[in-house]
């Protein structure tokens, strides 16, 4: 997707001059809090601020080693292949009573159409893990033919924006449907509808501008002042991390992945030394931890779940009982969005896992195909409530 762009973005923002500004988004968020407020419809500029610096992240003073194992637990599949049947069938007995606190949205399908009948659905999708397989290269993590299919035919039916960690046109180009909405690094690459009735364009971070298709948009890039800084760091991490077997740097335009799948486990705290080593030097920038990767990003307080609100704003549905937002992710930066979709008591959050984790989602799906079983009965469920709307309006 080719977006004209000349705007720098101001990304060290002032929130007391900010809120002097307006913009239909959340006002009442606080600087430097993770967590949402509830929403207030007078809608001032949504201050991006900074988080504190100076002061290291929780996990990157110690236990960054721990981290990134627990952000990487082994596959299922690959667990059931090498470990003896009664280890198996602890594993499942361990899943299924979690599956008590998450249960599976498919067998939920009935209590979940139920709430959202009357209700307009909004769909918020990861890529990686939710509609693709994870594999070991991330270069070839393409998504089905079916997937696409699916995504495509329940995009006809909801408003649907996909929330991935890669750079936006990465995940464009995997997915490949013009009719979505994008947020890519994390969020810090969103591409947006244009309403002519909301004033999220009005925001100083965010141009308008036209997609590849012609089709107007809202470019909103919150930490576009650091593509500098992080193309120097993409640089010096493939540099230092060269003789790692195995580590893969990957450029996300806001942030930088790098990829410990195919390096030996003895070799992670190398990976993790070398990473954290270079980022003494890079007080405005952070690590969050992912499935098998470390993810540097802009220190400031943005995120998947600022993403969510962002997009809901845009979409004149943030303020709204008759929303239903259904965010479907497998990854810890996933978390965000379900938490703040729990916080605000606005929709819910689905992780896609086939192992027990501690999470802010409501229910659960085993894998990308679960996932794309979930979509079709959306739409099904959608085509037959809209027939018999339709029926019942030809009887009166
Ligand atoms: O937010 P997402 O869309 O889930 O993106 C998160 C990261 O996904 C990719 O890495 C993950 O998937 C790879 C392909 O299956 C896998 O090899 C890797 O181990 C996973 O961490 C992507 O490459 C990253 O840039 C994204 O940040």
């Amino acid at each position: 997707m080719d977006l004209k762009s000349n705007h720098s973005s101001p990304v060290f923002t002032d929130p007391v001059h900010l809120s002097k500004s307006r913009l239909g988004l959340p006002s009442n968020i606080a600087p430097y809090s993770t967590a949402a407020q509830p929403y207030s419809s007078s809608g001032l500029y949504l201050p991006i601020p900074r988080r504190k610096v100076g002061k290291l992240d929780d996990v990157r003073a110690s236990g960054w080693l721990d981290a990134m194992k627990s952000s990487s637990p082994p596959r299922k599949k690959l667990s059931k292949d090498y470990i003896s049947e009664s280890q198996s069938d602890e594993t499942d007995a361990a899943y299924l009573t979690w599956m008590i606190s998450y249960p599976s949205a498919l067998n939920s399908f009935h209590l979940i159409t139920t709430y959202a009948k009357c209700k307009s659905v909004v769909l918020f999708l990861d890529y990686d893990g939710t509609l693709s397989p994870i594999v070991d290269n991330p270069d070839v993590a393409f998504m089905s033919t079916a997937m696409r299919a699916a995504v495509k035919k329940a995009a006809k039916c909801f408003p649907t924006a996909i929330i991935s960690g890669r750079s936006h046109d990465k995940v464009y180009e995997f997915v490949r449907l013009s009719e979505l909405y994008y947020a890519g690094s994390h969020g810090m690459d969103i591409v947006g509808p244009v309403r002519e009735s909301e004033s999220v364009g009005d925001h100083p971070d965010c141009i308008r501008t036209t997609d590849e298709q012609g089709k107007e948009v809202h470019l909103f890039q919150p930490a576009s002042e650091f593509v500098p800084m992080i193309n120097e760091v993409y640089k010096s991490l493939l540099d230092i991390t060269k003789n790692i077997i195995g580590v893969k740097v990957e450029n996300n335009k806001f942030c930088v992945s790098i990829h410990y799948r195919n390096v030996d486990e003895k070799m992670w705290e190398e990976v993790g030394k070398n990473v954290f080593g270079l980022l003494k030097d890079f007080s405005h920038l952070r690590v969050t931890y992912g499935r098998k990767v470390l993810e540097v990003r802009p220190v400031i307080d943005w995120n998947k779940g600022k993403a969510v609100e962002f997009l809901l704003e845009s979409l004149g549905l943030s303020h709204h009982d008759d929303v239903l937002p259904i965010y479907i992710g497998d990854d810890r930066t996933d978390e965000d969005a379900f938490k703040v979709l729990r916080e605000r008591n606005h929709g819910f959050g689905i992780l896609v896992s086939t192992v027990p984790k501690e999470t802010n989602a409501f229910y659960s799906l085993r894998d990308p195909s679960e996932v794309q079983e979930f979509l079709k009965s959306l739409v099904r469920w959608k085509s037959s409530a809209s027939s018999q709307t339709e029926d019942y309006t030809a009887t009166v």
